[in-house]
């Protein structure tokens, strides 16, 4: 039964928010065991693998394209899932880049407008030595790490007009662009250009409420989104949220590609839930790294980085998105000038659902103080 003013939509995230009634939603999608409900919806996908060298995929920390187990979803075209195609220890390196290099000026990230430009400047330095001697037996504050939400790329995205504009821009990491290159051309997108990113932080206790991405100026380019960390639940609905949604299970590693007829899809992770197979962090986190591969763009993440990433993604995940924004060889019509200098006031998907979600629970003081 739908509450009024309720759409289908919605009544399933807010089944699946409630951490109580997780044992008994509906069966999600779950690629990696192919259970028998899944399999039904799933078909695997011939990728372009000759598109992509082992190099090519090794140098930016994957494995190569013809051992991907790549799947469409029945119901979706154009939606395209990738159970972790990392080579194994160079998962390591894409969350070191989150934590440590990409919430780096010039880049915009949610504290900007909270703090002077010195912190903002350094979260990793400020944080790191705290996470390092984390004992999660005591609580305490809260590191301006675990304080981070968003963090834009390329051109930054801006929260309150949901637009990107030229003059906000700054220059696109080169080695997620590698890879974000490397992914869409083994799916067959040999033109996609990385211009925006959107790096979203959960923490055990977080969602991203329902969306559409559709303010990019080209829908004909995939979006591309790659998860790292603890695990989660995205729903994936329709081009109505009367549309009632498709859960799946997202772990680290996974890449998901939304293109086509499934570009402007409503979506939403309404949970983020520990990994399957205990232990602190996923299990492969645990496997030794792949000790031929070198690669000229990525570093391996050393072991004093690691400890501080261990730390903070033992109860966290961490999702990159990368966008095209512009058709090729198009720019941006007039209208989109003379707001480079707006600032956003950095609210993303996240506060707003979580806050409509604590108001719902009583939470909201928690949520409030936990700013
Ligand atoms: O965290 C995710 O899996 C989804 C992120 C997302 O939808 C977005 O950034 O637009
Ligand atoms: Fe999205």
């Amino acid at each position: 039964m739908l509450e009024q003013g309720e759409d289908a939509f919605r009544k399933i995230f807010r089944l699946y928010r409630k951490r109580t009634s997780l044992p008994i939603c509906p069966g999600w999608l779950e690629f990696r065991s192919e259970s028998p409900e899944s399999v039904a919806w799933l078909r695997t996908v011939e990728l372009s693998v000759g598109s992509v060298s082992d190099q090519d995929a090794a140098n930016v920390g994957l494995q190569p394209p013809r051992q991907w187990s790549a799947y469409h979803v029945d119901g979706y075209p154009g939606f395209l899932f990738i159970s972790n195609p990392f080579l194994p220890g160079w998962q390591h390196h894409w969350v070191r880049q989150c934590l440590k290099l990409y919430p780096k000026k010039p880049n915009v990230c949610n504290l900007d407008l909270h703090m002077s430009l010195d912190n903002a400047s350094d979260l990793w330095s400020s944080s790191q030595a705290q996470l390092r001697n984390k004992s999660p037996k005591r609580r305490s504050e809260k590191t301006l790490l675990e304080k981070l939400r968003w963090v834009t790329l390329g051109f930054h995205y801006n929260w309150d007009t949901k637009k990107y504009y030229r003059e906000h821009q700054s220059p696109f990491p080169m080695d997620l662009a590698a890879l974000s290159h490397c992914v869409s051309l083994a799916c067959g997108f040999s033109s996609f250009k990385a211009e925006a990113g959107i790096l979203n932080y959960y923490h055990m206790d977080s969602s991203l409420g329902i969306h559409v991405d559709e303010s990019e100026l080209d829908h004909s380019s995939p979006l591309l989104s790659f998860s790292f960390g603890q695990s989660s639940i995205f729903l994936l609905g329709g081009l109505s949220r009367d549309v009632a949604p498709t859960p799946m299970m997202m772990h680290s590693g996974d890449i998901m590609v939304m293109s086509g007829a499934s570009r402007l899809l409503y979506h939403a992770v309404p949970r983020i839930l520990r990994h399957p197979g205990g232990g602190d962090l996923p299990p492969c986190f645990s496997l030794p790294p792949s000790s031929d591969v070198s690669s000229p763009l990525i570093d391996p993440c050393s072991p004093s980085d690691w400890e501080v990433c261990k730390s903070y993604l033992q109860s966290s995940r961490i999702n990159m998105t990368v966008r095209q924004v512009l058709e090729e060889g198009g720019s941006f019509p007039e209208e989109y000038d003379g707001h480079s200098k707006k600032v956003s006031q950095g609210d993303s998907y996240h506060s707003k659902e979580e806050m409509q979600d604590a108001e719902e629970q009583g939470l909201s003081k928690r949520l409030k103080s936990a700013e």
